[in-house]
């Protein structure tokens, strides 16, 4: 066995008490063996002023959308979708997204990101990035059958289908994947029936947007007089490992389904504020029983990939939507961003402790803005940001030490993104 000693720093325990204490990793399992002090590994890594977390958990994302970003801003969902996104997206080859998922995979290694989920197409792209880059990540093709006749319409959603089965276990198991339906308004609900059927005897779960704006909660509402969620679980969705992002637009009765299945919601504050999509009731889902991660979404509509943000973001909206200052507090976004989104994506991640995956990040504390240390659970929530991150660790393996990444030669990356970035630009 070979192993790795995160050595000398401060650990951010399961029940968020924080202890001094190394954290011993097994190599080859990828998994953590011991915390606790005094330990000694084959190989150090140190953490020494550091704050020692899990690796954090980027539940929803459209990766390679790094290479829209900036493209288009300042406009609601429906019009950025229709006519800045999509004729984009409409361009976009292979190449792209390797090089749009490569760029991602570097911010997120940076910012002490470790496993995200990812909703786009070239899967086998998106793919190989993830094993590039040493991440670990829920993939899937996203389905949208709008303006298409019904051949073309199931030709995509059997696509995804086949890339679930096909990539479910890639990268040494560090890839799983999810039937993908975009939403419960861009996908025919014949097709969305009949193919989440199918994705239950492949046995993979199904990913999707819902209740993001009112625009998507109203046609359901005045067509079938039933909430949407309600409608989706009449249509096969929301088992256990299900999972939708949003649910902005959600009201108790949803909440109630959501806890009562088991199925998890991906907050995506910044993307709700950017898109003036609304506020989500986070406090009452998390009241209600309800599992909630945070996700980025897309860098086009964030416009990054920093899930510390979204703690923070998700914390402060959290209080408006509720009126209430002590909704959403700092333990609950580090719950979210941590241990629920690993819940989310069904993945051994998100706590660290023994048996658990080594998906770790470690923080370095010696900054300004991260002085004096009354509470470090706040500092993460409010105060932390990516570019504290010094080391990143998934499945047992260093992706960045000393804010070098191992993986991914980050200039190379950059400057090959910036190139597909604007020759797609040119050509669309
Ligand atoms: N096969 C589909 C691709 C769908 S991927 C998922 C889609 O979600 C889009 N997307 C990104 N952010 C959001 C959001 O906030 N809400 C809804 N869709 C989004 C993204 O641009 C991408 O087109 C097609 O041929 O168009
Ligand atoms: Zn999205």
């Amino acid at each position: 066995m070979s192993t790795l000693c995160v050595s000398g720093g401060r650990v951010l325990l399961p029940d968020h008490d924080v202890v001094r204490a190394d954290v011993l990793v097994d190599r080859d399992e990828g998994t953590i063996l011991a915390v606790d002090e005094d330990l000694d590994g084959d190989e150090t890594l140190d953490a020494d002023g550091c704050l020692v977390l899990p690796g954090l958990v980027n539940a929803h994302t459209h990766a390679a959308m790094t290479l829209l970003r900036g493209i288009a801003d300042d406009k609601p969902l429906d019009a950025w979708l229709q006519e800045d996104i999509w004729p984009v997206e409409a361009a976009l080859t292979s190449e792209d997204v390797r090089a749009g998922t490569e760029l991602a995979a570097v911010e997120m290694i940076r910012s002490g990101t470790t496993a995200f989920a990812d909703m786009y197409f070239e899967v086998d792209a998106v793919v190989d990035a993830v094993e590039r880059a040493g991440l670990r990540a829920r993939v899937g093709h996203g389905v949208v059958t709008v303006g298409k006749d019904d051949d073309a319409a199931r030709e995509d959603a059997s696509e995804s289908i086949r890339a679930a089965e096909r990539f479910d276990g890639a990268a040494d198991g560090r890839v799983s994947t999810a039937f993908m339906p975009h939403s419960l308004t861009t996908v025919d609900p014949d097709v969305l029936r009949e193919y989440t059927a199918e994705a239950r005897e492949a046995g993979v779960p199904v990913h999707f947007h819902a209740n993001e704006t009112t625009d998507e909660v109203d046609p359901i509402l005045d067509e079938h007089d039933e909430r949407p969620l309600a409608w989706a679980r009449e249509q096969g969705l929301l088992e256990p490992e299900d999972f939708l992002a949003h649910g902005v637009h959600t009201d108790a009765s949803e909440h109630d389904l959501l806890a009562e299945t088991g199925a998890g919601v991906v907050h995506c504050p910044a993307s709700n504020m950017k898109l003036a999509s609304g506020m989500a009731p986070v406090q009452d889902m998390r009241e209600a029983g309800v599992t909630v991660a945070l996700g980025t979404d897309g860098a086009a509509s964030n416009n990054d990939l920093d899930v510390f943000d979204e703690m923070r973001d998700a914390a402060m909206l959290g209080k408006l939507a509720a009126d209430d200052a002590s909704a959403v507090p700092a333990d609950a976004v580090v719950e979210m961003a941590t241990q629920g989104g690993a819940d989310v994506l069904s993945i051994d991640s998100g706590r660290i402790e023994a048996g658990a995956n080594a998906d770790l990040a470690v923080l370095d504390l010696d900054a300004a803005h991260l002085t004096p240390q009354h509470d470090l659970v706040s500092h993460l929530a409010y105060a932390a940001t990516g570019s504290d991150v010094r080391h990143t660790v998934c499945d047992g393996q260093v992706l960045m030490r000393d804010r070098e990444l191992t993986t991914l030669d980050a200039a190379s990356v950059r400057e090959r993104a910036s190139e597909h970035a604007q020759a797609l630009v040119d050509r669309a």
